[in-house]
């Protein structure tokens, strides 16, 4: 069964642009980043739900679908909020492929999350063969090259095809191509295995619990935020590590999430309501501190006077390359890559002077650029003489890549997922903290 070794098929003068320095670690983490991680990963808001009667609901649903063959949900000492779901035991092999069955195409990030245990929602269906009814097993294959024409009838043959799993029908071609203004939405198609063998369960997140990948769980703890403190979350839609610090907080003290984007901050809102501890924004973080006397609101509100925060998370926009499985690569274009360390430095030049002596700053990626990574951290050590790097703990990744102006005393410091024997099989994310001497 033909399986992509890299993201970047249509684009292959793009991988030389990933890691300009360390090309000998090309190759790998291509192949990687075509890999589904295996372990699902939860957090539990702990001021909703104990862990352990969370995990009964993971294992009764768990149970429901796979009986028997159930596989384990287990947590980690130094990430106790944290469930895992391990992946199915049985493998899935070229002989479970029924040529008989009628086949579903998918554009590749449907193809993306169901690899990770995502059913298909509507807009993700390319094409569904004529006379395919509802209940109906049918196959499931992603498109690669994006030649296949939405609402096609007929069989498409392509050697860009992959397949991805059986699953079962639960809407009707007219339901999802009827030209209407009205897109469809819902799930049309119910998975009931894939090549990745992890659990087929859907998004079970709610205000209990949220589907998280794990270094961004690990990164909010590398923050460390404790109760009664000042905290700024600097660019934070979809606002899924803000709960977690207020989490983390108790709820008690003070959270400001900001973000520019005024959509991303309208759909976070209703999700951080129920915390005491948060007020979110519509503001462009590169602009946060307040120039002369012009903060005189109160002290939640942006721009904020300098040395107003204990802890601040710059969870930066950047390429997004960490993402896993990841079939192809939106990004076509080196200059797009390009783009992302100069908004990187501007806003973490603005972190900077919001930060109190003695003050941790978190800067974060889920990319795996060394310019967006390690060369970001390296810049920041040169410009700013009153930051000093910490150890990003706790660490279930491994180290960052040492550079010519970062050496290895500095880089072991750093926390990279990636393709390491190192780190955990997860998504691609790199971890800096950083603290501003007293
Ligand atoms: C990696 S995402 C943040 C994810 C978020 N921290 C979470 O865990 O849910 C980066 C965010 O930065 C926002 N952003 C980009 N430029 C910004 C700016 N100048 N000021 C504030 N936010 C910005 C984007 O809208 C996006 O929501």
């Amino acid at each position: 069964m033909f399986y992509p070794k890299s993201p970047f098929l249509g684009s292959p003068l793009l991988e030389s642009e990933i890691l300009k320095v360390n090309t000998a670690g090309l190759a790998p983490l291509l192949e990687w980043l075509c890999l589904t991680p295996k372990v699902t990963t939860y957090r539990v808001n702990t001021l909703r739900i104990t862990v352990d009667a969370f995990r009964e609901k993971l294992e009764n649903k768990l149970a429901d679908r796979y009986g028997q063959e159930s596989p384990k949900v287990y947590g980690l000492p130094n990430l106790p909020e944290m469930l895992c779901i391990e992946p199915l035991v049985t493998k899935f092999s070229e002989a479970s492929v029924d040529p008989a069955l009628k086949e579903i195409i998918v554009d590749t990030s449907c193809g993306a999350a169901l690899l990770r245990g995502a059913h298909i929602y509507a807009p993700g269906v390319l094409a569904m063969e004529s006379n395919t009814q509802l209940q109906e097993a049918v196959s499931v294959y992603a498109d690669l090259g994006g030649k296949c024409k939405r609402g096609s009838v007929t069989r498409f043959d392509s050697p860009e095809k992959i397949f991805l799993g059986t699953g079962k029908v639960l809407m009707q071609r007219y339901q999802l191509f009827n030209n209407s203004d009205e897109p469809a939405t819902g799930v049309a198609v119910e998975m009931q295995s894939n090549i990745s063998r992890v659990p087929s369960l859907g998004d079970l997140s709610s205000e209990d619990a949220l589907l998280q990948n794990l270094p961004s769980i690990v990164c909010v703890r590398v923050l460390a935020p404790q109760p009664g403190e000042r905290v700024l979350d600097m660019c934070a839609a979809p606002g899924n590590k803000t709960g977690h610090i207020a989490e983390l907080m108790g709820d008690q003290g003070s959270v400001v999430a900001l973000d520019n984007s005024t959509s991303r901050v309208r759909s976070m809102l209703p999700k951080l309501d129920h915390y005491k501890s948060i007020t979110a924004h519509v503001f462009d973080s590169t602009k946060a501190v307040a120039v002369g006397a012009a903060h005189s609101g109160p002290a939640t509100v942006p721009p904020f006077h300098c040395a107003s925060f204990d802890r601040i998370l710059l969870d930066a926009p950047c390429s997004g390359l960490g993402n896993r499985p990841q079939l192809s690569c939106s990004i076509k274009q080196a200059k797009v890559l390009h783009s992302y360390p100069n908004i990187q430095r501007r806003l973490f030049g603005q972190a900077v002077q919001l930060l109190r002596p003695g003050g941790i700053l978190v800067y974060s990626t889920c990319t795996v650029t060394e310019a967006e990574c390690e060369c970001i951290v390296a810049w920041a050590l040169e410009k700013f003489h009153d930051l000093h790097l910490m150890d990003a703990t706790p660490r279930l990744g491994g180290p960052g890549f040492p550079l010519p102006d970062l050496d290895a005393s500095k880089s072991r410091l750093l926390q990279r997922f990636g393709p390491s024997e190192a780190s955990a099989d997860t998504v691609g994310f790199f971890i800096a903290k950083f603290q501003k001497n007293k």
